[in-house]
């Protein structure tokens, strides 16, 4: 094995630059309206047909000619003779005549001849139901909802890149369509380092953890658009890493996540492999934590598999995943890169002190509108991250922020249930 870290930690920003100049987000496939919630739509949806095709009255009453009741009074009632009904499923098919009315449902379509409806409430229906009769007038289109009122056919209804929503699947079925083209989902790769990893589930022996990192990162990738699709855990030797690189490259996969063995320790050969077997961008980046986070590619038959090394302590793991593994993701995902968490701003209740020259993450409570950074600052404290509320980021050229710095705090939380 070659020398251990022996270059600055490159910047975040450097990094992305050239993910961003190599990389393209996938390509569209086809998917069926009940998969399409959560995808990246990769093409703007044109409406074929308007919505609503065809006029449908809005309120339950009678469809009638406007021109009719145009003298309606308290004084002076109009009477129609009552000719049918309409229901939704049930349009009624003759044309509403001169002083005639048809009973109307909500959502039925409006028969010809009749512009407008007037609503049952103010209706009084003869004993034997033949007449119907009006003490006010109903002006045209009042209570009827006009073809295209909703769509228009012709409309782009959804653009290119949206992260389709419950509604937008909504609109498109109710459009006819039944796919739409997104971008593929990320395929990703877990390769978890570390003789000392036990699965979940397994009670570890004197020395043995509990791999965390594997359910961490399984709970983030889909956050981010991306599929975890191969879990390899492999023991610290560089004869076994080697297999399981090399086993990467012969699967149907996007990106590698590399959990531990990113650093210096003896038993850190991730980096040194990397760089045997491809090409190793940066070995540790300017951030804390996290900074021996690396990342590099693999050529898989012209092709270029970006491979993150994140580092093994539970905080760094998730840090190293927030600020590159995600960005990444949601880049092949066809998503913003910007971080998906719902942001809100605080003040600092305390000052804060920042190495030079690394971009910090550092996690924080919110308490009575205030941010709170948290005591407990170890990297591998898992508790820690239960604790947080979310975190706010020093960038690289801040030393210093003094308490009432108000900051951008980005939530754990995706929805603002929460009250603070
Ligand atoms: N001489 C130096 N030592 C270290 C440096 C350094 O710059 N110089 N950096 C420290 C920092 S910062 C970190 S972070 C760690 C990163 O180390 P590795 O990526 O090599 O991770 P490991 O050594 O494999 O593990 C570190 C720690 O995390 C636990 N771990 C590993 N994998 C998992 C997992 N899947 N689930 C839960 N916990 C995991 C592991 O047992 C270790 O306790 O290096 C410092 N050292
Ligand atoms: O990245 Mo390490 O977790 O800062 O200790």
């Amino acid at each position: 094995m070659t020398d251990k870290r022996t270059t600055a930690p490159a910047l975040l920003c450097d990094v992305m630059i050239q993910i961003k100049q190599r990389l393209r987000p996938l390509e569209s496939q086809e998917v069926l309206w009940d998969q399409a919630a959560g995808r990246v739509l990769a093409q703007a949806i044109t409406a074929p047909v308007s919505l609503p095709s065809f006029p449908r009255a809005a309120m339950d009453g009678f469809a009638v000619r406007s021109s009719d009741l145009e003298a309606a009074s308290p004084e002076q009632p109009c009477q129609l003779q009552v000719r049918g009904v309409a229901y939704p499923a049930r349009p009624w098919p003759g044309t509403v005549s001169v002083g005639t009315a048809v009973r109307i449902m909500t959502g039925a379509a409006i028969p010809e001849g009749a512009d407008t409806v007037a609503m049952l409430e103010d209706s009084e229906v003869s004993a034997d139901g033949q007449f119907v009769s009006f003490r006010r007038p109903s002006p045209p289109g009042r209570h009827v909802i006009a073809v295209g009122e909703d769509v228009r056919a012709g409309q782009v209804v959804l653009p290119a890149g949206r992260v389709l929503r419950p509604q937008d699947v909504a609109l498109l079925v109710a459009l006819g369509l039944t796919s739409c083209p997104v971008v593929r989902q990320p395929r990703v790769m877990l390769l978890v380092s570390g003789s000392e990893l036990v699965p979940p589930g397994v009670i570890p022996k004197v020395g043995e953890i509990v791999d965390s990192n594997t359910p961490l990162l399984q709970a983030l990738i889909p956050r981010d658009g991306g599929q975890v699709v191969e879990v390899l855990r492999v023991p610290d030797d560089p004869v076994l890493l080697r297999q399981a690189f090399r086993q990467a490259l012969t699967k149907d996969i996007d990106v590698v996540l590399v959990s531990g063995g990113s650093s210096t320790g003896d038993e850190d050969f991730c980096p040194c492999v990397l760089a045997e077997m491809g090409e190793l961008v940066a070995q540790g980046l300017a951030i804390r934590p996290a900074a021996p986070t690396g990342f590099g590619w693999l050529n898989r038959a012209g092709t270029l598999l970006p491979v993150v090394l994140l580092p093994g302590n539970p905080v760094a793991c998730l840090v190293a995943y927030e600020l590159l593994a995600g960005r990444i993701i949601r880049h092949l995902a066809g998503r913003s890169l910007d971080l998906p968490h719902c942001q809100r701003t605080a003040p600092l209740r305390e000052s804060w002190s920042s190495p030079p020259g690394r971009l910090e993450w550092v996690r924080v409570c919110i308490e009575q509108n205030q941010a709170v950074p948290l005591r407990q600052r170890g990297a591998s404290s898992i508790s820690s991250l239960v604790a947080a509320d979310g975190f706010f980021l020093v960038p690289e050229e801040v030393t210093l922020y003094p308490a009432g710095t108000i900051v951008t705090v980005y939530l754990f939380d995706t929805l603002s249930g929460q009250q603070f």
